[in-house]
């Protein structure tokens, strides 16, 4: 391959009759990564998933997986994507091995590697204990992994998982989003996902899609600091509030400020950096200079949370 992506999507754009589900998005993902797609019900993940599975076309735009595209080299692509459903169509009535065998089977594998293969997910989705057992009886995190055997069984380099966690418990999610960890070190993962915490562990990098379109693409951390410019630093002092607003009258850091009286003698300061910068460390000097006490001296922090209800919301500035 001549360049390290495994995923290359360019101007993609995808319409049912009449409604446009994916619109004119473009984004790469490189070898090894484990990216996040986020987004709100409807926001466009299912269908660029399945595109990106060949599962079906595209109205416009191009998409390549390892080099090769999802319209005209569909079974180049199918060989190196193990792709799992948000409803992944398993058959109730099959036993747990059997199942894996057929699929394997259908994905073209030989007899021997069949079974060599079918032996190794069963392994790497400690689906040991129910092999045996009627997938239609089982758990729905065990179905998940189930899915997610089928998805791996034909050694696939990438690995698309639609939604993985939904519907679990707490501990069955836990395992899974481990699993996907786990194999997030030999493999480059594409997950989609509407729960925030769930992209900040498990994902290197995040695409935020709404209506259709990509409005941030980061990783988590990098996100969190882009819109930490502009937070604001919060500080309790024992001091005469109209000293306080002397000095952050003079301070040329500080662009905005709010007092108000909390307790005693307290008042909370709030107070709005110039491009924001930390004024931590300038606040502490100040305050011990002058002998008052502090109790506290922090900086918002944004979380993904804030940052997509931020992204999605791109007119609230503009309105208020
Ligand atoms: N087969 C279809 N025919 C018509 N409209 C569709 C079809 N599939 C999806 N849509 C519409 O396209 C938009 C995007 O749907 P999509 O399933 O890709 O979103 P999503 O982000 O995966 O959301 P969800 O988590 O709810 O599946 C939605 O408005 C949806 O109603």
């Amino acid at each position: 391959m001549e360049n390290g992506f495994m995923i290359e999507v360019s101007n993609l754009t995808k319409r049912y009759a009449g409604h446009t589900a994916v619109s004119n998005i473009s984004f790469t993902v490189g070898r090894g990564e484990i990216v996040g797609l986020l987004g709100t019900n409807g926001a466009g993940k299912s269908t660029t998933m399945r595109i990106l599975s060949c599962y079906m076309p595209a109205t416009a735009g191009t998409v390549r997986v390892a080099g090769y595209d999802v319209f005209t080299q569909a079974d180049e692509v199918r060989r190196r994507i193990g792709y799992m459903p948000e409803n992944n169509p398993l058959h109730p009535e099959m036993r747990v091995r059997e199942y894996l065998k057929f699929r394997a089977r259908i994905k073209g594998l030989g007899r021997r590697q069949c079974r060599e293969r079918v032996d190794t997910v069963i392994d790497q989705c400690s689906l040991g204990d129910v092999s045996r057992k009627i997938i239609g009886h089982l758990s729905k995190g065990y179905r998940q992994r189930v899915g997610l055997a089928d998805a791996l069984v034909h050694e696939p380099e990438l690995i698309i998982l639609d939604e993985p966690t939904i519907g679990l418990d707490p501990n069955q999610i836990r395992s899974v989003r481990q699993l996907i960890k786990d194999l997030g070190r030999t493999h480059t993962v594409l997950i989609s996902t509407h729960i925030l915490p769930e992209v900040e562990m498990t994902c290197n990098r995040v695409l935020i899609l709404h209506g259709g379109k990509i409005l941030a693409a980061d990783s988590p951390e990098n996100l969190q600091k882009l819109m930490s410019k502009g937070s604001q630093v919060i500080t309790e002092v024992a001091a005469p509030a109209g000293e306080l607003r002397g000095l952050w009258d003079q301070l040329p850091e500080v662009e905005h400020f709010d007092i108000s009286p909390v307790d005693g003698e307290f008042q909370r300061c709030a107070l709005t950096p110039r491009d924001g910068i930390d004024i931590r460390p300038q606040v502490f000097a100040l305050i011990k200079e002058r002998g008052w006490s502090m109790r506290e001296l922090t900086r918002n922090k944004f979380s993904l949370e804030d940052i997509y209800v931020r992204v999605t919301r791109p007119n609230e500035e503009e309105e208020s």
